[in-house]
C-alpha cells in the first residue's frame, strides 16, 4: 500500500473513531435520561406498593391480638381442659368452679395443634411493614409456662417468630436490591424498671440506661447497636444476649419470666432516589403475668411482682389509648412503653400474641390474660 493510501485509511479510520464516540456519547446520554426515567418509575411504583401494602395493614388493624392455646402435657390433660373455640375467631372459657363461661374474640386464634409457621403466617406482611418505614412491635404475653418463649424463640429445628422474622426480614431486603438497607440491632432486658443492656461485651463499663426524649424520637444514648447483615449475625446477636442473661440471674427459668426481653432490629432504608425511610421492629417476651394475681409475697418478690404489675398494665393503657384514639397516651408510665414509644405511636402495627395455657387449673389465669387482650382489641375489633 502506498503512503498516501495508509494516510487515507488511518483519517478515515479517525473519522469513524470520532463518529463512533460521538454515537457513544449520544446513546450514552439516552440510557442516563432512560435509566432517570426507570429510576422514576421505580421510585413511584414503590411508593405505591408501599401505600397499598399500609392500607391492607391498615384494614387488618394496625392493632391486633392474636391468641394461641398451647397443647397440654399428658399430666395436664387428666386435670382437664378449660377451653373450647365456638368459631374460628372465638374461644371460650368454662370456669365450672366459679360456675363462669365466657367467650372472647380476636383477630386470630391458633389452637393447640397450630404450628409455628401457622402463626408467622399471621405475622409475615408486618416484616414488609417495617422495611417499608413503619414500626412494628409485637408482644407474647401470658402466664409462666404459657408457650410465650416457645412461641417467640421456638428451638433449632422448630424455630419461632424471631428467626422467621429475621429470615423474612433478610429475603425482602436481599429482593429490594435497588434499595440502600442497612440494618442494627439491639437486645435489652427491662427488669424491676431497669434497662439492661445485653449486648454489653465482659470489659464493657455498664452504665445506667435511661430513655431521652431526642429530636427524631426517643433513644437510649450508651446501648449498644450492632450492624446487622445476615440471619447468622441477627442469631449471634441473640446468643450473646442469652448468655448476658444468663449470667446475670442464679435461676434463668425463674429470671425470664420475671423480666421483659426485647429485641429489637432498627432500619434505614434509602430508595433509588435518595429518599430515606426508618424504622424498627421490636420483639418482646414479656414477664410472666401470673404475677399479677399471685399474692402474699413480700420482700424482692413482691418489689418484681409490683413492678411487673405496674409495666403490664402501663402497656394494657398505652395500647388501649391508641385503639380509642385518646388525645394522651401515658407513655411515660412505665420503662417499658417509655423504650417502646416510638415504635408504639402514630402509625405503627401493634400485635399482641396472647399465650393461653388451656388447663383447667390455670383457668383463672387464662381469664386474666383475655380479658387483658379483650380490653387492648375491644375498639379495634368493634371494626370488622
Ligand atoms: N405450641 C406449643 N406446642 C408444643 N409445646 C409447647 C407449645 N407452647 C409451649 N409448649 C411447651 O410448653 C412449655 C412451656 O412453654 P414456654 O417455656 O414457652 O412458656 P413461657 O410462657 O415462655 O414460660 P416463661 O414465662 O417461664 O418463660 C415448654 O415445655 C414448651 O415446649
Amino acid at each position: 500500500m502506498s503512503h498516501g493510501s495508509v494516510e487515507l485509511v488511518w483519517h478515515l479510520l479517525q473519522v469513524l473513531h470520532e463518529v463512533m464516540q460521538s454515537k457513544a456519547s449520544e446513546l450514552r446520554k439516552l440510557m442516563d435520561a432512560g435509566a432517570q426515567e426507570w429510576k422514576e418509575k421505580y421510585s413511584i411504583e414503590c411508593e405505591r406498593r408501599r401505600k397499598l401494602h399500609n392500607l391492607v395493614q391498615e384494614l387488618k388493624g394496625n392493632i391486633r391480638v392474636y391468641c394461641r392455646v398451647r397443647p397440654m402435657t399428658d399430666a395436664e390433660a387428666a386435670n382437664g381442659c378449660c377451653i373450647s373455640f365456638p368459631a374460628p375467631d372465638e374461644i371460650k372459657i368454662n370456669n365450672p368452679e366459679l360456675g363462669v363461661t365466657k367467650s372472647w374474640q380476636f383477630n386470630e386464634i391458633y389452637r393447640q395443634n397450630s404450628k409455628q409457621e401457622d402463626l408467622f403466617s399471621g405475622i409475615r406482611d408486618l416484616v414488609v411493614s417495617m422495611l417499608d418505614g413503619y414500626n412494628v412491635c409485637m408482644f407474647a404475653y401470658g402466664q409462666t409456662g404459657s408457650g410465650k418463649t416457645f412461641s417467640m424463640q421456638g428451638s433449632a429445628d422448630n424455630p419461632g417468630v424471631y428467626t422467621r422474622t429475621f429470615n423474612e426480614l433478610f429475603k425482602v431486603a436481599k429482593e429490594r436490591s435497588a434499595w440502600k438497607i442497612e440494618l442494627k440491632g439491639a437486645c435489652v432486658e427491662i427488669y424491676n424498671e431497669e434497662i439492661r443492656d445485653l449486648l454489653l461485651g465482659p470489659n464493657d463499663k455498664k452504665q445506667k440506661l435511661q430513655v431521652r426524649q431526642g429530636k427524631e424520637g426517643n433513644h437510649v444514648p450508651g446501648l449498644t447497636l450492632q450492624p446487622v447483615n445476615t440471619v447468622a449475625e441477627v442469631e449471634q446477636l441473640l446468643n450473646t444476649a442469652q448468655a448476658n442473661r444468663t449470667v446475670a440471674s442464679t435461676d434463668m427459668n425463674l429470671h425470664s419470666s420475671r423480666s421483659h426481653l426485647a429485641v429489637q432490629i432498627l432500619g434505614t432504608m434509602t430508595n433509588p432516589e435518595g429518599k430515606q425511610f426508618s424504622s424498627a421492629i421490636t420483639l418482646v417476651d414479656l414477664a410472666g403475668s401470673e404475677r399479677l394475681a399471685k399474692s402474699g409475697v413480700s420482700g424482692d418478690r413482691q418489689k418484681e411482682a409490683i413492678k411487673i404489675n405496674q409495666s403490664l398494665s402501663a402497656l394494657g393503657d398505652v395500647i388501649a389509648a391508641r385503639a380509642q384514639k385518646n388525645a394522651h397516651t401515658p407513655y411515660r408510665n412505665s420503662v417499658l412503653t417509655h423504650f417502646l414509644q416510638d415504635s408504639l405511636g402514630g402509625d405503627s402495627k401493634t400485635l399482641m400474641l396472647l399465650q393461653i395455657n388451656p388447663c383447667a387449673s390455670h383457668v383463672e389465669e387464662s381469664m386474666c390474660s383475655l380479658t387483658f387482650g379483650a380490653r387492648v382489641n375491644a375498639v379495634e375489633m368493634k371494626k370488622s
